[in-house]
């Protein structure tokens, strides 16, 4: 029997869709995150500690949605977050989903772990607004890596700096989990021809960039790459970053810089210190340290350090319009979503992304309409308050 077409209405029905559909092994890779899933529940959870407080009578016949990143005017402040090896969820993996959001008017972060290679994304989609997400390898290959993204006319670089090790992801070991073998990470190959290799006369193609040397991490036991699980699909990942690798990368390049995986207050001060461009607060989904703090919480600490210096974004657990409007009020520029994008992916590709945007767009303009506020800039901190400033001592 031919299944019924999805007639999605809210987020959650790409989540149950994407829960029956995807092979258990698939599923819980991108479903769950480090250890207990604690923090991937908590990113949940913390969204209801809040309560908007709304303000009424204030004309809400006419929202304006819109928002300026990095000189792009985007219609919605969300845009989508980061994630690896998307043709397990769909056969059109990062074509469809940089088709999603194109359509959608915003932009997509590709992972560094991309199952589709950077000209293939760029050629079925030449109007996308896109950034790299970066996890910094051996010298050469990290440059090969920016030169790429910059050839493809992407629009920044996104440093994930959460990740010097992976976390400990409990079910992907249960599972077994590999990257199925018909499928490749296609961003990993370094650039074949012009990757101007010999233009820092100080650079050592032995070394990774943070001053480690490449001999160095392959003796560290790092398993030989006989598999696709995580583990070994991340073999070459610098364990050894620290800040002083912003300004290499600022050596590399031009393109705006953001640092995403950002949690405290101190590490927002640093990263302005070294001449970060954009700060993303993110606790990757929940994959990486278990029971850190959910990015709403970690927020207003960031923003308030950084007052406006440069744009601050947030990822994590965000799945309603009102979701969005919290994390604005909180300090936020803008949200990246991660998981719902695969989802929706998984359900209907490109297609699927481009709904899961339009109805989070209306959630978003629903919720500022009600709480009286007609354009971004309006919604304050004072739009919200923690519940537990509405709860009296007797409950
Ligand atoms: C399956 C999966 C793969 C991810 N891959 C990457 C990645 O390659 N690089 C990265 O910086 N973050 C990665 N992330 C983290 C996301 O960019 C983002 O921080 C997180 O998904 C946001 O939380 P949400 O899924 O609740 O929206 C991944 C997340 C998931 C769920
Ligand atoms: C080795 C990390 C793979 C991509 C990633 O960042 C994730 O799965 O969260």
């Amino acid at each position: 029997m031919a299944e019924e077409k999805l007639n999605p209405i809210s987020l959650d029905d790409f989540h149950n869709y994407a829960y029956k559909h995807l092979p258990k092994m698939i599923y819980e890779y991108y479903a769950h995150g480090a250890n207990n899933n604690e923090t991937v529940e908590q990113n949940l959870k913390s969204y209801l500690k809040y309560r908007i407080r709304p303000r009424v009578m204030r004309d809400v016949s006419q929202i304006d949605t819109s928002v300026e990143v990095f000189g792009h005017v985007l219609p919605i402040p969300i845009g989508i977050a980061p994630v690896a090896m998307q043709k397990m969820a769909h056969i059109s993996g990062e074509i469809g989903m940089a088709k999603g959001a194109t359509e959608a008017g915003t932009l997509m972060i590709v992972s560094s772990f991309s199952t589709t290679n950077l000209e293939d994304i760029v050629r079925e989609n030449p109007n996308a607004f896109l950034m790299f997400q970066l996890y910094v390898r051996e010298l050469e290959l990290t440059k090969s890596m920016i030169k790429h993204a910059e050839k493809n006319g992407f629009k920044g670089i996104v440093l994930t700096v959460d990740t010097p090790l992976v976390g400990k992801r409990v079910s992907d070991k249960k599972n077994n989990f590999q990257l199925p073998k018909s499928l490749k990470i296609e961003t990993l190959e370094p650039e074949d021809s012009d990757s101007d290799s010999d233009s820092d006369s100080d650079d050592d193609s032995k070394t990774v960039i943070s001053n480690v040397s490449m001999e160095t991490v392959q003796s560290e036991t790092i398993p030989p790459l006989k598999e696709n699980t995580t583990d070994s699909l991340s073999h070459d990942m610098s364990k050894s970053l620290t800040w002083e690798v912003i300004k290499k990368l600022k050596k590399m390049t031009k393109l705006p810089i953001l640092l995403k995986g950002i949690l405290t207050e101190e590490d927002a001060e640093i990263a302005l210190e070294f001449g970060a461009d954009g700060i993303i607060v993110s606790n990757h989904g929940g994959r990486q340290l278990d029971t850190v703090c959910t990015t709403l919480e970690a927020l207003p600490e960031i923003a308030k350090v950084v007052n406006k210096r440069i744009p601050v974004f947030l990822d994590g657990g965000i799945r309603r319009g009102s979701d969005v409007f919290k994390a604005i009020a909180l300090g936020a520029d803008a949200v990246f979503v991660g998981r719902p994008a695969i989802w929706a992916l998984n359900a209907m590709g490109a297609e699927g992304v481009k709904k899961m945007m339009d109805i989070l767009t209306e959630e978003f303009r629903l919720t500022m309409a009600l709480a009286g506020c007609t354009s971004i800039d309006q919604i304050t901190p004072k739009h919200i308050q923690h519940k537990k400033a509405y709860i009296s001592s007797k409950l």
